[in-house]
């Protein structure tokens, strides 16, 4: 029986690892729960699973289901030390990282401290701290095991070879709602067009991320620390049916791919169970069906924030964490309908242009560099 906790488990990630969790009731047990805010579904949660310890990460929630829930005696806690309790609770091995955002990397750093092994979709994570987390992870002995659809494909297409033999990453990409669309046809976009994924049933921010590319440049920055590559050995390729989820183009011109249907089951089950695998209930691929699977090169000027990630990823130290803060800044304000979707990669540029160079930043640093990030914004956008 394997351990587990959530962190995030009310979000997309989230509710599919509880699924697959379902599914292998004899063989995963969870034992702690995270969310923000989301009372209303992490009770039913904390019902049906019966963890060990719960995280609301707002305290006035947090108070209101404690209160509900106090004949349980389950510990519900609340802030960062919450989240930090989850994701160290005494019997979990491996943590779950479903959360959204920067505020993920806490949580993780200590989960790896605790030697908990990571199931990591949290990208953003990775972006603004693997200089930090991939030692930590080598120094405490833990796997670090993606879930992100497209580095869980590049992990099962790398299984067994040696690393040393790869010749480029191969990162596909759908190009979201909007691809093909030139810079004037993106000015009046909507929040409900963005959020229209044309493949895949995400989280908001994530999807807008999609839309914009810029979750492409966050995962080829999430790739380079997973595998230890350089960014010139990772070539973003639009692949619009989203079926190959991802290559690795070998030495001797080999390209090994993984394939499957748009469906985040598999890459959560895949870390759970490493290196088994089990089955997934649902439809499987159909190539007759598919008849063709479509190639081109991504538009990096209509979508410069793609173009923008390889920058800040090849100059490194403070820039991604720069670059990640700005774009979850502008994303809950586009969100929010405070901003035009053109401005999110403004605001990004516009950061960019405002931040001061840190090489190796600590996590104080990462954290305080997020902060001045914001202020900066603010000052403009507000
Ligand atoms: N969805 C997907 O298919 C994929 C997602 N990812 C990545 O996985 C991560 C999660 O994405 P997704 O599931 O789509 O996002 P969602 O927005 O659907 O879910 C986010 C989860 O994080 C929780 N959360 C937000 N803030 C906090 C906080 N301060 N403390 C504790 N919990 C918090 C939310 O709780 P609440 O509900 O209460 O707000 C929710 O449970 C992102 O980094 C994303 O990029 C990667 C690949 C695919
Ligand atoms: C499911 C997943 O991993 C997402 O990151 C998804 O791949 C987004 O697709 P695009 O960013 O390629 O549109
Ligand atoms: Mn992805």
């Amino acid at each position: 029986m394997k351990k587990i906790s959530i962190l995030g488990s009310t979000g997309s990630i989230g509710t599919q690892t509880l699924e697959v969790v379902r599914a292998y009731q004899k063989d995963l047990k969870v034992t702690a729960l995270a969310a923000g805010s989301n009372i209303k579904l992490l009770e039913q949660q904390i019902l049906e699973f019966k963890p060990n310890v719960v995280c609301v990460y707002d305290e006035e929630k947090a108070k209101e289901l404690k209160d509900k829930l106090s004949y349980l005696k389950i510990p519900i806690l609340s802030g960062m030390d919450g989240l930090i309790a989850c994701a160290t609770e005494r019997e979990a091995e491996i943590v779950v990282g479903a959360v959204v955002g920067m505020i993920g990397i806490r949580p993780t750093i200590e989960a790896i401290k605790a030697k908990k092994d990571i199931a990591l979709a949290n990208k953003e994570t990775l972006v603004t701290a693997g200089h930090l987390i991939m030692p930590l992870a080598e120094e405490n002995k833990v796997a670090l095991l993606p879930v992100d659809s497209e580095h869980s494909a590049i992990f099962q297409a790398l299984h067994g070879e040696n690393k040393k033999e790869v010749s480029k990453i191969l990162l596909t990409a759908s190009g979201g709602p909007f691809r093909g669309k030139t810079k004037e046809e993106l000015k009046n976009i909507q929040v409900e067009d963005a959020l229209k994924h044309p493949n895949w049933a995400m989280g908001r921010k994530i999807t807008i991320d999609s839309s914009t590319m810029i979750n492409k440049g966050l995962e080829v920055i999430e790739a380079k620390w997973l595998f230890d590559v350089d960014f010139e050995q990772i070539e973003v390729v639009i692949q619009p049916q989203s079926i190959i989820h991802s290559m690795v183009e070998y030495k001797d011109g080999a390209v090994i791919a993984q394939l499957g249907t748009p469906d985040m089951r598999l890459p959560i089950q895949y870390a759970l169970f490493y290196p088994s695998r089990r089955p997934v209930e649902g439809e499987r691929l159909d190539f007759t069906k598919i008849g063709k699977i479509d190639f081109c090169k991504p538009d990096m000027e209509t979508f410069y924030g793609l173009r923008l990630a390889y920058e800040v990823g090849k100059k490194g130290g403070s820039m991604p964490t720069v670059f990640n803060a700005a774009n979850e800044a502008a994303v809950a304000k586009f969100l929010n309908r405070e901003i035009s979707y053109l401005e999110i990669p403004e605001i990004i540029e516009y950061s960019l242009s405002k931040a001061t160079w840190k090489e190796n930043p600590t996590l104080e640093e990462i954290l305080s560099i997020e902060q001045e990030t914001y202020e900066n914004i603010n000052r403009k956008w507000n």
